[in-house]
């Protein structure tokens, strides 16, 4: 039985990839889910206010992780990775031109900068300074590692205390491939990127948020009954 739902933010509740807008057709079907007693929570790389203001206001109850697994929220606040060095940050802005995301003031632990492309030489200068570095197609992101949403999934679960089957988990881009290791159920939005596509148990045929609703259908009609047991 399904008990939790992580749902990404950018590309997975919004209209379209590349997009800030939230499919308000996504938010009205998880708040079906919540009606029906499965929590919803958000796992993203956004700053752990915009979240938690939005899963307030959203109407969801399954908590937060926020900063890409970095920033915990169910109840209590809890940081799991180790708070960010401000001259790797002033290093990795100056040496590859990028640009501060704003929600940067916030962040503890995890920072944004666009634009989001990854190159080779900044994998090789991150690996050499022990570095997470991931992309969500929205923002280019760095953080001390372990991080990702592995680490923060794996303790929201553990808030919960529910089993690894019993949660599903909703994304578009490489940074939901962490958040795929700790979840019992893998989706991709129907555009998601082909090597989150490669991972996911169910590949929707809708993007974005109409894929959110497509999902949520399929559980409220029973469609996934079977599948995590
Ligand atoms: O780059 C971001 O902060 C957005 O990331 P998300 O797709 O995990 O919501
Ligand atoms: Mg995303």
């Amino acid at each position: 039985m399904i008990k939790l739902l992580l749902t990404d933010l950018d590309g997975t509740l919004t209209e379209d990839r590349g997009i800030y807008k939230v499919s308000l057709d996504a938010i009205k079907y998880l708040r079906l889910l919540e009606e029906r007693g499965i929590k919803v929570a958000l796992v993203s790389g956004n700053s752990y206010p915009v979240l938690r203001g939005l899963h307030n206001y959203l109407g969801f109850t399954g908590g937060v992780v926020a900063e890409n697994g970095c920033i915990v929220f169910y109840k209590q606040k809890i940081r799991v990775c180790k708070p960010m060095d401000r001259q790797i940050l002033e290093e990795f802005r100056e040496k590859f031109k990028l640009k501060d995301s704003w929600q940067n003031d916030y962040r503890e632990c995890d920072f944004g900068f666009t634009p989001p492309d990854i190159t080779e030489d900044m994998i090789k200068w991150a690996e050499e300074k022990g570095l997470y570095i991931n992309s969500s197609g929205y923002a280019l992101h760095i953080a001390f590692k372990p991080a990702g949403k592995t680490v923060g999934v794996r303790k929201l679960i553990e808030l919960h205390g529910v089993k690894k089957e019993e949660v599903i988990g909703i994304g578009d881009s490489l940074t939901d491939l962490d958040m795929f290791k700790e979840v019992g159920i893998k989706v991709a939005v129907g555009n998601a990127e082909e090597e989150l596509k490669k991972e996911a148990d169910i590949i929707l045929n809708l993007k974005s948020g109409e894929g959110v609703k497509e999902l949520v259908t399929m559980i409220l009609e029973g469609k996934l009954d079977g599948r995590d047991r």
